[in-house]
């Protein structure tokens, strides 16, 4: 397949790459280029065209295997790929790269409230001395006193920002922004429906009813074509002869070219887009997620106190058997939350913290005291038989009268549900307390 690569993209690649391979006179180059951008438009695809088109080797290493029960073993795991790469050059004369697909999901969990691991840790801080002294990385057990060659590494996610802000500074990190343009889209949109013959009047018409769509999209448009005539074949073999059909078979089944006519392209477009709207509404993932976050912290739904503060538990250590690889130092895996700046009551209506009773303000009181930071979690009466909470106010404030607002306005936008206050130790990320300050009225 003619497959398109965007200019920008060939360019901004090619250079971070060269530049890397060259000596400049008192020029420090970042040894990473982050490529970020929104799912599914592209990021990794257009770095394999450009490491094809360049003659590049590449050495992969997806987010998945940052994460490991042993702590350490991604860390090692980079340095030895890393070492990889650099052999790569030696022994092939070719440039190489390390190639990082979704950072984010291995190693991007350093905001401020959420769970990270000692493996998040380990992993940044590894990229970190990588891309400091990247002639000189070394396997934990062995050193190697030779200089190895200074590889390139380039890594794909959705946001960077949920990276350790010190790696991803302009020194260590270059960053690439990819959001493909329209005569982009039109370019690879046209290779991908580049064998179905397809005019470029039909390709920008295509585009252009979909605008908002991730070049994934028109992928799946693509293979969606083909399901009418699976569905026809599995009719025509019989299911339980579906197997032996496709299966080590000598005589695979063949199809001939489907219906590629722009109507039904955007026709199956328009189902796939509503099977979209359909996710979101239901806000699936979201729920699941949640299920899983009150599952994994407290099995009654009851709200009592989540557990007893108990600072030496809390700090992190490494050394113990606890301390491991992704054990996560906060017991409940808190998706990202948002924060809440409480607008001003409006004139003449009372100040909306005194309406608190009086055991919440003490409570909210008593966690400002210590330091901690609060959150508000709330549940409808029938989510809350799955103890499936969803994320409130996260609220900055430290004064206890601008927190008690954010609170009772909390409190009054969801008069009909179960609300919990949550008391975040801020350094050590670890949810000290929760519970139950509003239960509907039955
Ligand atoms: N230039 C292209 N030509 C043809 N197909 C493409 C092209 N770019 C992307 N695609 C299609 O889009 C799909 C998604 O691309 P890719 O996985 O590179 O996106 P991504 O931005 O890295 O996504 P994520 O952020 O979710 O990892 C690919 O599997 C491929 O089907």
């Amino acid at each position: 397949m003619a497959y398109y690569l965007s200019p920008r993209f060939l360019e901004k690649l090619a250079v971070h790459i060269t530049k890397n391979y060259l000596k400049l006179p008192q020029v420090k180059i970042p040894l990473l280029l982050g490529v970020h951008g929104r799912k599914g438009e592209g990021k990794t695809f257009q770095c394999e065209l450009v490491y094809e088109r360049m003659g590049i080797e590449v050495v992969h290493i997806s987010g998945g295997e940052l994460e490991s029960p042993d702590a350490g073993d991604p860390a090692r795991l980079i340095r030895l790929r890393y070492r990889e790469a650099a052999e790569l050059v030696r022994v092939r004369g070719k440039m190489a790269v390390l190639m990082i697909n979704d950072i984010d999901a291995g190693a991007g969990r350093f905001d401020a409230l959420t769970q990270y691991t000692v493996n998040t840790q380990l992993v940044n801080n590894t990229l970190m001395n990588i891309a400091d002294n990247p002639t000189n990385v070394q396997l934990p057990g062995s050193y190697d006193e030779n200089e190895i060659q200074r590889v390139p590494i380039i890594m794909t996610g959705n946001d960077l920002s949920t990276l350790y802000a010190p790696l991803i500074r302009d020194g260590r990190m270059d960053k690439f922004y990819w959001q493909p343009d329209r005569d982009d889209r039109i370019g690879i949109v046209g290779g991908i429906f580049k064998p179905d013959g397809l005019s470029s009047q039909d390709i920008t018409l295509l585009v252009d009813t979909f605008p908002t769509q991730a070049i994934d999209f028109f992928g799946a448009v693509r293979a969606q074509i083909y399901n009418e005539q699976i569905r026809d074949f599995i009719y025509s073999v019989g299911l339980e002869n579906v197997s032996r059909s496709v299966v080590n078979t000598t005589t695979p089944p063949s199809f001939r070219k489907p219906d590629f006519s722009i109507s039904h392209l955007l026709e199956v477009g328009d189902r796939l887009v509503r099977e979209q709207r359909r996710v979101d509404d239901m806000r699936l993932a979201n729920e699941y997620n949640r299920v899983l976050q009150s599952g994994g912290a407290s099995s009654a739904p009851d709200g009592s106190f989540y557990r007893a503060y108990d600072p030496a538990a809390a700090a992190p250590d490494p050394a113990s058997p606890s301390g491991n690889g992704d054990s996560p130092q906060c017991p409940m895996p808190t998706a990202r939350e948002t924060t809440y700046s409480p607008s001003p009551p409006p004139p003449h209506s009372p100040t909306p913290h005194s309406s608190l009773p009086p055991e919440v303000r003490d409570q909210v009181n008593h966690i400002l005291a210590q330091g901690y930071r609060l959150a508000l979690e709330h549940v409808n009466q029938r989510r809350f038989q799955t103890n499936a909470w969803q994320s409130g106010p996260t609220i900055s404030a430290q004064d206890a009268a601008t927190a008690s607002a954010v609170v009772a306005r909390c409190l009054s936008d969801h008069a009909q549900d179960y609300v919990r206050l949550i008391g975040i130790d801020p350094k050590t990320k670890q949810r000290v307390m929760e519970q139950i300050i509003q239960r509907p009225q039955r």
